[in-house]
């Protein structure tokens, strides 16, 4: 009998929800077409611009095989009269690529097609592969809405839209493929691979089967369980299951936000006092005269930020100005500035220089001003600059430690027998061991390891969001009483509407611009 129920109710479920599908909304449409009736045909190249041994120009829609017909012939001989017969299926053809009116030989190339259910689209697609000629692909592209009215331009991320909608690919992997277009680095390629693969839709899928599940008891309940007896049991089973959510998605969102940073790049921020050689450091990572160097303190009055490739990692590296107390307006703002950014950084590099550190007249009691100080976090690499100039003695690092310490400060490093990276960047020492220093900590917070159950599954913003939001339903859910059974059972609506709009499985029009647009046209 409670069986019975169960499964009545988790029948009436799926009927007035949507399915745990990857399939997008009814009320998903297409971009804007040409004409209302005419569903478009789209084209765009699939390649970049610009000379190149082969770019791709590649077709889609129920008429991409007008092309085939009116504008390929074979590549032994001359044009037919009759219309080509049609294309073999997933097979690479060579053809001569002709003009539909004057059947000018334009170039030669192979042509691929996929029929509408082998291709990602789901409509009949055509892949033109042609010399890299800029000049032949802008007259492909003029000459091809001239074959019929239903042929446009393709729209930004269209092709891969077009996936969506026919449920070949969730959000998160059209996420993962434009992520993976997008990675400059090893880490980035890794967690877009992955995610384009659905490991993250899998864990998303898993997540919100469980809260369907866990709607359908409660539904049961409601229905039927005073009628048929449904006992507390089922109420128990359900809470369980939101429990057992609750901390998956907890364990998900508190991951360092790992996945978000390898996506957008590790921030990291050079702070410290002016003069201690931060500009210098930051030419040493980007290996070239990124920034002005020169012996006048405050040099450097702005945020000088770049990008960079650090072993495989994503780096945006910014060097502040230094730091002090100013009566000048325009330092002042840097100032504010150099703040700002170290407030947001994921890693802190904190230069101090070794003279000026150690310049008090009691020459063991170094000075560091409350700025810097205030900075100083576990995320806070300390290097003692000019050991060229000046090497600290041992007594001097013990009283820097404990002057730390005495601070309440905790540092990386700290406790360490290399509590900090004693260098000369003038002259190149200690940095390779700071550079081994700093890979192995973005090593350690940072690597995607072989262990598939370790990748975050959050990379983006909106993923956090919807996650969060999800967790807000299911702690309501807990903590309403089992008499209120009706709330509870709309908190867990909503948590299951949450989930779901991660991976599209609910109306997800307000994001689907957002993610589209950032696609490159052809894609
Ligand atoms: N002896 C010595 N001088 C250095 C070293 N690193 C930098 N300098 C010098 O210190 C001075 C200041 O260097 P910067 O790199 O401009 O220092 P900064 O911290 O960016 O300075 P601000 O712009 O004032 O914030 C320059 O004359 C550098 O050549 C070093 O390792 N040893």
């Amino acid at each position: 009998m409670l069986l019975r129920g169960v499964v009545r109710s988790a029948e009436l479920f799926s009927t007035c929800s949507r399915p745990a599908t990857r399939f997008p909304p009814a009320s998903f449409t297409r971009p804007s077409s040409s004409s209302a009736a005419l569903l478009p045909t789209i084209f765009a190249p699939a390649t970049g611009n610009g000379k190149s041994a082969i770019s791709i120009l590649r077709i889609s829609g129920d008429d991409a095989l007008e092309v085939w017909r009116r504008m390929t012939v074979s590549a032994r001989g001359a044009r037919r009269t009759k219309p080509a017969k049609d294309p073999p299926e997933r097979r690479a053809v060579l053809r001569k690529i002709v003009h539909p009116e004057t059947s000018e030989v334009l170039d030669e190339g192979v042509v691929l097609y996929f029929p509408a259910h082998s291709a990602l689209t789901a409509q009949p697609t055509l892949e033109l592969h042609l010399h890299g000629s800029p000049a032949l692909m802008q007259l492909l592209l003029r000459l091809l809405p001239t074959l019929n009215n239903s042929f446009r331009i393709a729209e930004p991320g269209e092709f891969t839209r077009l996936a969506f909608e026919a449920g070949k690919m969730d959000l998160t992997e059209v996420e993962g493929i434009r992520d993976l277009v997008e990675a400059d680095t090893e880490s980035q390629r890794k967690l877009a691979a992955r995610q384009a693969s659905g490991l993250m839709r899998e864990a998303y899928d898993s997540m919100r089967a469980k809260a369907i599940e866990a709607t359908a008891l409660i539904e049961a309940l409601i229905d039927f369980g005073e009628d048929e007896g449904i006992s507390e049991g089922v109420y128990q089973e359900a809470k369980d299951k939101v429990v057992w959510l609750r901390d998956r998605i907890t364990k998900y969102l508190d991951d360092g936000r790992r996945g978000e940073i390898i996506r957008s790049g590790i921030h990291l921020a050079i702070v410290g006092p002016p003069n201690a050689g931060k500009s210098s450091l930051l030419n040493w990572l980007a290996q070239r005269e990124a920034a002005i160097v020169t012996a006048i303190p405050g040099t450097t009055r702005d945020v000088v930020e770049l990008s960079l490739d650090f072993h495989g990692f994503p780096i945006s590296v910014a060097d502040t100005a230094g730091l002090r107390s100013t009566k000048d307006q325009v330092e002042a703002i840097g100032i504010e500035r150099a703040m700002e950014k170290a407030a947001v950084a994921d890693i802190k590099l904190c230069v101090l220089s070794v003279d000026l550190l150690f310049s008090s007249s009691a020459s063991n009691t170094p000075i560091i001003d409350p700025l810097t100080l205030s900075l100083i976090d576990p995320h806070t690499l300390i290097l003692l600059n000019k050991v060229d100039s000046s090497v600290p003695s041992s007594a001097q690092l013990e009283a820097l430690e404990r002057a730390l310490e005495s601070e309440g400060k905790e540092w990386f490093g700290k406790g360490t027998s290399e509590p900090f990276a004693l260098v000369s960047v003038k002259e190149g020492k200690g940095l390779k061991e700071l550079a081994r220093v700093m890979r192995g900590e973005l090593k350690r917070r940072f690597d995607l390891s072989d262990d598939l159950e370790e990748t975050p599954i959050v990379t983006q913003e909106r993923h956090r969001r919807h996650l969060e939001e999800t967790l807000t339903h299911l702690k309501a859910f807990l903590a309403i009483p089992a008499e209120d059974i009706v709330d509870a059972g709309e908190e867990l609506r909503y948590a299951v509407l949450a989930l779901g709009k991660i991976t599209g499985a609910v109306d997800v029009e307000e994001v689907l611009g957002e993610i589209f647009r950032g696609f490159c046209i052809g894609k």
